[in-house]
C-alpha cells in the first residue's frame, strides 16, 4: 500500500478526488470553517489593505496536507476581489517560466504557489527582488550582447503553500509579512465541514453521524470529505441513504479506520511493538521490518500521526508504546508489560 491510495492519508488522491474537492472548496472566509486564528489575522490585513487600495502582503501557509492551505489562497484572492495565478514549486524549472507568469498579473492579483518549498534555486532568487521592490533583472541576449534589463511588476500578493516550514531558505521565508501556520481541526469544526459538505452533496446526515466521521478523519478535512463520501456510498445501499451514527460507524469499521482514525496499519505497529517488544524501545528499521515497509514510510506517513495522538513516543533509545495506545487496542498494560 503506498500513502497514495490510503483512506486516512491527508495527501490527494489523483482522479476523481480532484473534481470532488472542486466541488467542495469554500470560496469566502465566512465559508470556511475552523482555523480561526488564522482567519483573524488575514480578516485585519485583508481589510487593511482593501482600505488603503493595496495588494495584500505576502502570504506564507504552512501546514500537512489536506488542512486547506490551497482552499485558503483562492477564499484571499476573492475577498481581495482579486485574481489569482496558480503554480507549483516544482512547474517553474527556469526562471524564464517564472516571468512568464509575473509577466500576466494584473495589479493586486495573487500568485499563489504551492509546494514552494520545492522552487529551483534561481527561481527562488528571482523572487526575492520581485517580493521585495516589484521588479526583476533580466538578462536579455547572448555573448557580447547580453545585457540586463530592468522589468518592473505590478504589486501582487505571493500566496506560498508549504508542509515543511523548515525546508525554506531564510531569504525566501523573511520575504513574507503574513505567516499563517495551519493546525488540526478540532472535532466540531471537522463535523461542521462534514454537515457541509453533505448538503453539497444532498446527503441526509444525522449530526451524530457527521461527528462520528469527524472523530475518525485525523485532524484533516480532506480525510472527513473522503471518509463522508464513501460512508454515504454504503448508507445509500444499506440505509436508503440516510447517514445516521450506526451506518457511519458500520461504514468505517468496513473501512478499517478505528475509532481514533487508526487504520490497519496503524494498528499493526503498536501491536508488533506491544506483542513482540513489550511496548519498546524499538528502533524505527525494526518497525519498518516488521511491518515489511521502508523505514522512511514508517518515519514520514505513520509515525507522525501516532505521535500526534499521543500514542508513541520517541525515545534516545527508540520508540515506545504509550499507555493510551495499550488501552485504546484493549490491552491490559499490567499483564502484559
Ligand atoms: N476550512 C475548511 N472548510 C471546509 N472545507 C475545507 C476546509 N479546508 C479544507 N477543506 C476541504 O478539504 C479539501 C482539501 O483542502 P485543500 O486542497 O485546500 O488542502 P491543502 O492544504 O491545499 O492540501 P495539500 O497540502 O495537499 O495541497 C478541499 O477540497 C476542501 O473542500
Ligand atoms: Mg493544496
Amino acid at each position: 500500500m503506498t500513502e497514495e491510495n490510503r483512506i486516512v492519508s491527508g495527501e490527494q488522491i489523483d482522479g476523481e478526488e480532484v473534481t470532488i474537492e472542486k466541488s467542495l472548496r469554500p470560496v469566502t472566509m465566512s465559508q470556511y470553517i475552523g482555523q480561526d486564528k488564522v482567519k483573524r489575522e488575514l480578516s485585519i490585513y485583508i481589510e487593511a489593505a482593501k482600505r488603503r487600495e493595496e495588494a495584500l502582503d505576502h502570504v506564507l501557509l504552512y501546514g500537512p496536507p489536506g488542512l486547506g492551505k490551497t482552499t485558503m489562497a483562492m477564499v484571499i484572492a476573492n475577498e481581495m476581489n482579486v485574481g489569482i495565478r496558480t503554480t507549483s514549486g516544482p512547474a517553474i524549472e527556469r526562471q524564464g517560466d517564472l516571468v512568464a507568469l509575473l509577466n500576466e498579473l494584473e495589479p493586486g492579483d495573487v500568485l499563489f504557489i504551492d509546494e514552494i518549498h520545492r522552487m529551483p534555486r534561481v527561481v527562488e532568487e528571482m523572487l526575492y527582488s520581485a517580493m521585495e521592490d516589484f521588479f526583476i533583472d533580466i538578462i536579455v541576449g547572448e555573448g557580447p550582447n547580453a545585457h540586463p534589463v530592468h522589468f518592473p511588476l505590478p504589486p501582487f500578493t505571493l500566496v506560498g503553500a508549504t508542509t515543511r516550514a523548515g525546508l525554506l531558505s531564510a531569504p525566501l521565508r523573511d520575504r513574507f509579512g503574513i505567516v499563517a501556520h495551519m493546525e488540526y481541526y478540532q472535532e466540531k469544526d471537522l463535523a461542521e465541514i462534514v454537515l457541509r459538505s453533505a448538503d453539497i452533496f444532498a446527503t441526509e446526515i444525522e449530526a451524530s453521524g457527521a461527528i462520528e466521521i469527524a472523530l475518525r478523519s485525523r485532524g484533516t478535512p480532506r480525510i472527513a470529505n473522503r471518509l463522508l463520501k464513501r460512508v454515504r456510498d454504503f448508507a445509500q445501499v444499506e440505509a436508503e441513504g440516510i447517514v445516521t451514527k450506526e451506518i457511519a460507524d458500520q461504514a468505517l469499521y468496513m473501512l478499517n479506520v478505528d475509532k481514533k482514525g487508526l487504520d490497519y496499519i496503524d494498528q499493526k505497529i503498536l501491536k508488533a511493538m506491544i506483542e513482540l517488544y513489550q511496548g519498546g524501545p524499538v528502533g524505527l528499521t525494526t518497525i519498518a521490518v516488521n511491518i515489511g515497509e521502508e523505514t522512511e514510510t514508517v518515519e514520514d506517513m505513520y509515525e507522525p500521526y501516532l505521535i500526534q495522538r499521543g500514542f508513541l513516543k520517541r525515545t534516545q533509545r527508540g520508540r515506545i508504546v504509550t499507555a493510551l495506545a495499550y488501552e485504546h487496542l484493549g490491552y491490559d498494560q499490567s499483564t502484559e508489560k
